[in-house]
């Protein structure tokens, strides 16, 4: 019988995440003993709450609610609590202690990222974080490692699973927006607070953990630019069928050249955008997440499975504590940060996209005229024009007929589509601007 040194591994939470890391690594010791080349020994897992229910059958006696005593002993935290305080600190404490820690919490590694991986730098410790950006898919490993030869020219992907779900069953079955959240927090795909994903905050610290990995810069997240899916109604998904498109919240991270100074820049946005039918990206359904890497030598990859849930995700987290836990068997430096380029990340008015912009006119000879001088006013060039459903809107006491108008654009500079809308929000002929999408995708 081989004899394996320990590996001490402590678990900080043990929530719908936790509690399958957990059980994976209880389950599967014998497997992980001969990959790693030493016995994972999970010393204990640090919860809030000893009595919360959990969602797998763990000892009891591994659960304790004193995390500082639980790193001391570490060889290897994971962290899988979310929030930012306490994880931050205890993060500092583990890698301060000699630890390397594994982590799935994008909100902490956007907003003290740089902290957390210049302390681990200093004592020489290892930080990994597969877990973060798009649930089980690997992404962050292909972009620090096997693309670390190419040149990354854009990203475009779902990264959230939530907002996924919502706008899927929204889009398949017709189901309203609050009961799709309901079963998307049951599911445990939704963060702690679901604000984070509906209002696409934590799309957002993915995209800039994705952007600063693939242009090997730091773009801070409040530089993101972010809309969430709030305004995403049910007509708005039922004309986005009916045109032959989907809605999906998508992350954009891109090379740019800025059309102010035509110096080089990035572009990280999130937001929710029409996508063709036939793009794989409308076939993505449910929680799952799918990433397209666009590199100059490369060419086109799609990297795409399970963007949240539980096994889904410690799957990811396992994954890393083998690599740490390799390290420790057989030592070596690991990877460090590559943020050499110093790249502008430019504001959304820099990016150029197609749009449909979507009006209420009201139904009387000219308005056509009077809404396409406007776009060419201000140089948009015009792809289709729908009219759609009829209707009415009181005006001075009395009911005008007023009529839909679908404008699709060719691909335009977002500052002069917004000076466009501005410019019809005031025209007589518009009742009202009910609603300006992107659409990406070839
Ligand atoms: N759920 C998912 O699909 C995914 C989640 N993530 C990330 O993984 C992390 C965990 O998510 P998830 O498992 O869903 O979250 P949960 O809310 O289900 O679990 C959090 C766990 O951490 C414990 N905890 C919270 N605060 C403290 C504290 N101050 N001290 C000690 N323990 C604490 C909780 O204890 P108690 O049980 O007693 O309440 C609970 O066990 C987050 O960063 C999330 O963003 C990443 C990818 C996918
Ligand atoms: N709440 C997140 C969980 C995974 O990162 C999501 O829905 O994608
Ligand atoms: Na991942």
């Amino acid at each position: 019988m081989i004899e394996y040194r320990n590996v001490r591994v402590a678990l900080l939470g043990g929530g719908t995440v936790g509690a399958q890391v957990a059980r994976l690594l209880l389950e599967h010791q014998e497997e992980f003993a001969s990959r790693v080349g030493a016995s994972l020994e999970l010393t204990g897992i640090a919860v809030r709450n000893l009595d919360s229910p959990r969602s797998a059958d763990l000892p009891k006696e591994l659960f304790t609610t004193d995390a500082e005593s639980l790193i001391l002993g570490a060889d290897i935290v994971i962290e899988v609590m979310g929030g930012l305080e306490p994880a931050r600190s205890y993060i500092l404490q583990a890698i301060n202690s000699g630890a390397d820690v594994v982590t799935a919490n994008k909100a902490l590694l956007a907003t003290h990222g740089t902290e957390l991986f210049e302390a681990a730098e200093r004592v020489g410790a290892q930080l990994y974080f597969e877990a973060a950006v798009a649930g089980a898919i690997p992404i962050i490993r292909p972009l620090r490692e096997s693309l670390a030869g190419d040149r990354v020219k854009r990203i475009m992907g779902i990264v959230n699973g939530t907002t996924n779900y919502i706008l899927d069953k929204m889009d398949v079955e017709g189901s309203t927006f609050d009961d799709a959240l309901a079963v998307a927090t049951e599911l445990g795909y939704a963060e702690a607070d679901p604000t984070a994903d509906v209002d696409a905050f934590d799309a957002a610290q993915k995209a800039s953990i994705l952007a600063s990995l693939a242009f090997h810069t730091t773009i801070p997240l409040e530089s993101v630019h972010r809309e969430g899916i709030r305004e995403i109604s049910g007509k708005t998904v039922e004309l986005a069928k009916k045109a032959g498109y989907v809605v999906k919240l998508l992350a954009v991270c891109e090379r740019l050249t800025d059309p102010a100074t035509g110096e080089e820049g990035v572009s990280a946005r999130v937001y929710p955008a029409l996508i063709s039918r036939e793009h794989p990206l409308a076939a993505v359904h449910k929680a799952n997440n799918a990433v397209f890497v666009e590199a100059e030598a490369a060419g086109s990859l799609m990297f795409y499975g399970a963007g949240a849930g539980g096994p889904e995700t410690a799957s990811a987290i396992l994954g890393d504590l083998v690599s740490a836990a390799r390290r420790h068997v057989i030592g070596g430096p690991g990877l460090g940060a590559s943020t050499h380029a110093n790249l502008p990340v430019l504001p959304i008015s820099a990016i150029t996209t197609r749009y449909h912009v979507t009006l209420s006119v009201f139904d009387r000879p000219g308005v056509l005229a009077s809404v396409a001088e406007e776009f060419a006013k201000h140089g948009v060039s015009v792809e289709l024009v729908e009219q759609g459903t009829f209707g009415s809107e009181a005006v001075s006491g009395e009911a005008a007929p007023t009529a839909t108008l679908v404008i699709g654009t060719h691909a335009a500079l977002e500052s002069d589509l917004a000076a466009t809308v501005s410019a019809l929000a005031q025209l007589d002929a518009v009742s009202s601007v009910v609603s300006v999408l992107r659409v990406e995708g070839a």
